[in-house]
């Protein structure tokens, strides 16, 4: 396999090859471009709307477009592997080429694909995620905490390895994820909490921010938890799903410079144009800053 390409220019997002890791590398890219993380999110209402067929093309030609479109905009691009995933061996080839473009572009990928599973098949997803050989090597992603935080260790390792990162599913923006993540362990921690706890002693010490993360969704009203974790939140549910600027500022205030809001729908409803989606990101990037 060859050797990837660094960032394009100094002071980009980032890219294939970094040495630096995860949380330091999206640390600069959000005090460059602030927090908005735009989502790749080709949903079949989506290509409809943008005027492509819903199938293999249509879905490369969706997904590389917004590449175009985010690229220089934001730090930070988050597809949703799902929507790659429903056309097979051709979408995950899809995947793959988007991913390599936006390195190549010095944006950070961050797959949501919140994978999860015993030790030994969780090193298998991470080698196909973080080691730096993978066809399918992205810069971070999500995972699920289900199987107990200690089954994603081999996330973590690899993530350490080779310089990426790791979003744990802490409280997430769905409302019937409070029947797992509220319930209460026989501390009387929450589960989430614990997730949190078991995320901030793995990150103690790094500076300006480790490289685990955790999910927490804007549209929770009252977090009711500790999410200083000394690493990036990333916030789900700005946007289409109804969280606001005000709902961040309220909830993530004490924690702002570590957070990457997520918005797909909210984003990709403005295309196919690329001035209409690039559009679309300043507002959001001006509606978050105002609201800070
Ligand atoms: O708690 C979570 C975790 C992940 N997501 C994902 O984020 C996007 C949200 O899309 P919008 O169009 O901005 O609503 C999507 O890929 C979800 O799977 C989440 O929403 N909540």
């Amino acid at each position: 396999m060859s050797e990837p390409v660094g960032p394009q220019e100094p002071g980009d997002a980032g890219g294939p090859g970094d040495a630096e890791p995860f949380g330091a590398r999206l640390w600069a890219a959000t005090r460059r471009y602030g927090p908005l993380c735009a989502g790749i999110d080709p949903h079949a209402a989506l290509l409809d709307a943008w005027g492509l067929p819903d199938d293999v093309a249509g879905l490369e030609r969706f997904a590389l477009r917004a590449v175009e479109a985010f690229a220089g905009e934001v730090g930070v691009v988050k597809p949703q592997s799902a929507f790659f995933e429903r056309f097979g061996a051709a979408g995950v080839a899809v995947l793959e080429r988007t991913v390599r473009e936006a390195r190549s572009a010095g944006l950070l990928v961050l797959l949501d694909v919140k994978r999860g599973d015993i030790g030994s098949t969780a090193a298998a997803y991470a080698d196909a995620y973080l080691h730096a050989d993978s066809p399918l090597r992205v810069d971070a992603v999500t995972v699920s905490p289900y199987l107990g935080l200690g089954s994603l260790d081999p996330f973590l390792q690899r993530a350490a390895e080779h310089g990426g990162g790791v979003f744990v599913l802490a409280l997430t923006s769905n409302p019937e994820g409070s029947q797992v993540q509220r319930a209460r362990l026989e501390g009387g921690a929450t589960v989430a909490q614990t997730m949190l706890d078991g995320i901030r002693e793995r990150n103690a010490g790094v500076r300006p921010q480790g490289s685990y993360g955790a999910v927490v969704g804007a549209t929770l009203g009252d977090l009711d938890a500790d999410v200083r974790i000394g690493g990036p939140l990333l916030v789900p549910g700005y946007g289409a799903q109804g969280g606001t600027s005000q709902d961040l500022a309220r909830m993530f205030g004490d924690v702002w410079d570590h957070v990457l809001v997520a918005s797909s729908r909210g984003v990709l409803g403005r295309g196919p144009d690329v001035d209409g989606l690039r559009g679309a990101v300043r507002e959001a990037r001006e509606d978050l800053a105002s609201a800070r």
